[in-house]
């Protein structure tokens, strides 16, 4: 993409473009990528918002279309200049089978990069995951770790698998020659866990509290760290370095960056507090109410009666094994690695961030304000 006086000339295609975070990048795509003729937005399911797009100077196209579908992807990819490559199955909660996990995040994102290839779409960025790394089914803690820090990625869980094996055929990409004789330049980017307006884990844990007469109960240590980074700033970073993939190329292709900002090192439940508590919800204990084997024990029953109820109904707490494991074990990042690669700087503060956060919990049905 030779740098022009910014007449929009260039075609973007965001895979899960209706999503949480997709969302969140088609919105900053039409704010501040000044270069962009049309958008396309391609998930399995359209977001009727799509329509209020189609208003402005941008061409908005959306593309109701499967990524397991390898025909629907190339057309979808063919004449773009970039792909931001979002769309998952994020299921930590046993919603989908490990089969089609597999198929979408990794079978899905093999066909991206075909379609990249056959069609000629020279860049690729591709959304990965901090549960590449881990936490790693020893529950070993990751401290404030960056994309260098040593550790021993071993998964069991069906997506974690599934976004390891996806993000390292994006990196094994780079360098592939598209149809054209051009190289593929690709990068991978590694949220932590997301915040933000649209977060669905974070509704669940309102609606709980909710359910509880505005209390949730403590059932993790205080201690144990979780990274978080709020929405709009890891959406700021898939524009960026899409931005700069070209200009780049020889630096950014083929690397890997921790999604971060200025959000503090506090535990899932006490970081959720910052947004929940605002809203009339209290965490009930200074530490877990429950012993953490009386927890596994919980998680343990909740798996089982998922498996038993399936055949009638889905059965999807928060609390089974997985999510318990991950909860309870200590994963930060720090670094500057995208800074230092391509100029990035989160967006939005962490006061930023929070009030947002806060104003979307307040607009929730049912709120308690
Ligand atoms: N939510 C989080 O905390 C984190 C998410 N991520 C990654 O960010 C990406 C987006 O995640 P979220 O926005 O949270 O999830 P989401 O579930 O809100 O969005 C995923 C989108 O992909 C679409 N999609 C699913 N299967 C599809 C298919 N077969 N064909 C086309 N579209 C399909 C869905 O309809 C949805 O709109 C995922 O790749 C996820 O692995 C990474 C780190 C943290
Ligand atoms: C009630 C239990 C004790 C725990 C409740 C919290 C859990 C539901 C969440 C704790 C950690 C979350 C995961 C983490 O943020 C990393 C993730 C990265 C992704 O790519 C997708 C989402 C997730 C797996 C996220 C899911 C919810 C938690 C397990």
């Amino acid at each position: 993409m030779a740098e022009s006086a910014q007449v929009p000339k260039l075609v973007y295609l965001v895979t899960g473009g209706c999503g949480f975070l997709g969302e969140h990048i088609v919105r900053m795509l039409l704010e501040r990528e000044p270069r962009l003729r049309e958008l396309r937005v391609f998930d399995l399911h359209l977001s009727p918002w799509l329509e209020e797009l189609k208003t402005g100077p941008v061409q908005v196209t959306a593309i109701q279309g499967d990524v397991t579908q390898a025909h629907e992807v190339a057309a979808a990819v063919a004449g773009s200049h970039v792909v931001i490559h979002t769309a998952g199955l994020v299921d930590v909660f046993g919603k989908a089978s490990p089969k089609t996990i597999h198929k979408v995040n990794v079978q899905g994102t093999q066909n991206v990069i075909e379609a990249c290839i056959r069609t000629g779409t020279q860049f690729l960025i591709y959304t990965s995951s901090m549960e590449v790394v881990g936490p790693n089914v020893k529950g070993h803690p990751f401290y404030r770790g960056n994309e260098d820090t040593p550790y021993e990625a071993v998964h069991r869980h069906p997506y974690p698998c599934s976004k390891a094996l996806a993000e390292q055929l994006v990196l094994e990409a780079n360098g592939r020659k598209v149809n054209g004789g051009q190289p593929l330049v690709t990068c991978a980017l590694r949220p932590t866990g997301i915040y933000g307006e649209g977060h669905q884990v974070m509704r669940d844990f309102y609606n709980q509290g909710l359910r509880f007469g505005g209390r949730l109960f403590r059932a993790i240590p205080a201690s144990v760290e979780h990274g978080r980074v709020y929405v709009g700033n890891v959406a700021w970073m898939h524009v960026l370095v899409a931005r700069e993939l070209e200009q780049r190329a020889a630096l950014l292709g083929g690397q890997v960056y921790f999604c971060y900002d200025k959000s503090p090192y506090k535990s899932y439940e006490d970081f959720n507090m910052e947004f929940l508590g605002p809203c009339g919800l209290r965490l009930i204990g200074t530490h877990p109410l429950l012993p953490y084997w009386l927890l596994v024990l919980l998680a343990t029953l909740n798996a089982l009666l998922q498996w038993l109820l399936r055949p009638l109904v889905l059965y999807t707490p928060l609390l089974n094994p997985y999510t318990l494991a991950v909860a309870n074990t200590t994963f930060t990042v720090s670094t500057n690695k995208a800074q230092r690669h391509f100029g990035y700087k989160p967006l939005f503060s962490w006061e930023e961030s929070k009030a947002r956060t806060i104003h979307w919990v307040q607009a929730l049905e049912g709120s308690a304000w």
